[in-house]
This record gives structure tokens, sequence and C-alpha cells, in this order.
């Protein structure tokens, strides 16, 4: 628990779990979204959440940097108590690089300064390094060559590896990625899905809700399957994926590959 007004508990601890979330619910008026959800993200674990439309994925994605306020329940990261109202909640989310489904960057910035600027705000880095560090990071998204571009002058492929440089330009200890790809033309969802997968590669860890099961299954340390605002099952990519234990996981998954039987009627269970 955070020591009232002291921001103590945003301090990082080396040994704590990336995210810890214990018996999280959140309701909007009547609407309980989350109905007591518990998972542990270790460091350096990727884990992709997967579930059909309004099962709660992004509010838990939210509740994890407090962008959403849970009605009861508790979330740390990196041990800090992202929930009590104390903890110095901007701190804590600096630590926290989050992309969502629409990339959110400044149309009247270009690439560069699009990061840039919250370095310079948020971090209080000088212009040099501010820039030296925004290079590298469009490097590392393979856009080296873009840093003059506007927003509107990129593909959404583009902006989306701009949205992730920038969130790594703030040297993030984890990543939460809501949708990546849901907003791209299918024939750019690859070069995102190739920086995310490179991220992992190098240690990173992600929290991601994703529909891109080629992804779960080929990048994720672990896959945790939400309906009706709890975890239904969660383990392997091979097991949850591949040969899920439980009905649910099932009927989502064939609705998944078979849009067309989504439309003809319930799944049945
Ligand atoms: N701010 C809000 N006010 C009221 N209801 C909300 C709010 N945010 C989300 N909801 C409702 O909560 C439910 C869960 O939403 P959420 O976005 O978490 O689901 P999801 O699993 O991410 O769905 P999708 O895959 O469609 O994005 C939905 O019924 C949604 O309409």
């Amino acid at each position: 628990m955070a020591k009232p007004g002291t921001g103590a508990a945003a301090e990082p601890d080396a040994g704590a779990p990336a995210i810890e979330v214990r018996d999280l619910h959140k309701s909007f008026g009547t609407l309980e979204v989350l109905a007591g959800v518990d998972f542990t993200v270790a460091r350096g674990e990727v884990v992709c959440v997967i579930g059909p439309s309004g099962s709660g994925k992004s509010t838990l994605l939210r509740c994890v940097n407090r962008l959403e306020e849970p009605t009861s329940g508790t979330v740390l990261v990196a041990g800090a108590e992202v929930t009590d109202p104390d903890v110095d909640i901007d701190k804590v989310r600096r630590g926290i690089g989050m992309v969502f489904q629409s990339f959110n960057l400044f149309p009247h910035l270009t690439a560069l300064q699009n990061l840039t600027l919250p370095q310079r705000r948020v971090l209080g880095r000088d212009k040099a390094e501010a820039t030296r560090v925004a290079r590298e990071r469009l490097a590392r998204v393979g856009l080296t060559d873009k840093e003059s571009s506007y927003p509107a002058q990129l593909s959404g492929g583009q902006q989306q590896r701009v949205a992730i440089a920038r969130a790594l330009a703030m040297d993030p200890q984890l990543m939460l990625f809501d949708e990546p790809t849901s907003a791209l033309d299918p024939e750019l969802v690859g070069d995102v899905l190739a920086v995310m997968r490179s991220l992992a590669d190098e240690g990173m860890t992600m929290l991601v809700v994703t529909h891109e099961m080629s992804f779960a299954k080929e990048v994720a340390d672990r896959v945790v399957f939400m309906d009706g605002g709890v975890i239904v099952e969660e383990g392997s990519p091979a097991h949850v994926i591949g040969a899920p234990s439980h009905a649910r996981t099932r009927s989502f998954l064939s609705r998944l590959l078979d849009p067309a039987a989504a439309r003809i009627g319930p799944s049945g269970d």
C-alpha cells in the first residue's frame, strides 16, 4: 500500500511482477464490465488478451494505467499500487507505453516532433537528447526516412509505427497495446506486427489486446481468453488457441475464423 503523499509506491520494485491484477471489478452504471479478474504478467512476458467484442478487454487494459478507475480490486505495476488513490500515477504511467487502435498523433507535428515533444515535456530532456532518442526509435520501427513527414502524409501502418516509436522514446518498462492493427488495411498489418514481434524478441514486457491469432500463436508466451468480464481460460497459445478446453473459447475462435457463422446466429453455448 502506498504511503499517502510520498509517492513511494511508484518506485519500481525490481523483484515484483510487471503487472498484478487482483479481483478487479469495473462497472459502468449497472453494466458490470469486469467481474473479478485476476492475473499476473511476469517481466519480459508477452501476454495476448483475446475475446469477443464487449468482453472487457480494453477496459482491463485501461485499468492497468488507470485510464479507467476500477470499481474495486487491485492493480500493481512493478510493485506500485496503481489503484491506490495516493500513488503518484504520473510517475507510474511514465513507465508504461500505451499504443491504441487509433494512433493519436499530433497532426500538426512531424513524425520526429511527435517523438520529441513528450520527451521534452514529460521527461525534461533537452532538444539534442530528445532528437537523438527520437531518431534512434524511428530507426527501430523502420521510419528513418519519414522523420519530416506529417501524420496525414503517412499510411495508417506508418502512423502506428510512429505511435510505437513515440511510446518507446519514453523508455517504458512495459507496453500495452489495444488492438493496434484493427484500424489498418490488411496489407499494412504485417509491418506493425513485425515491429511488435521484434520488441518481444528484445525482451519487452507486452500486454496485447488483439484479434491477430497468428501473432498470438507465434509471439505470445501466454494467451488469456476473456468473456463476460472474466478470464475463462489462459495458458500457452498451443493450449488456448490450438486446443482450447472451454466451449466458450472454442465458439469464439470458430466464429473468428469463420465470420459467416457469426452472422447466422448465436454460438449455441
Ligand atoms: N466509458 C464507458 N461508458 C460506458 N460503457 C462503457 C465505457 N467503456 C466501455 N463500456 C462498455 O463496456 C463493455 C466492454 O467494453 P470494452 O471496450 O472493454 O470491451 P472489449 O472486449 O475491448 O470490446 P471490443 O473488442 O469491441 O473493443 C462494452 O459493452 C462497452 O460498451
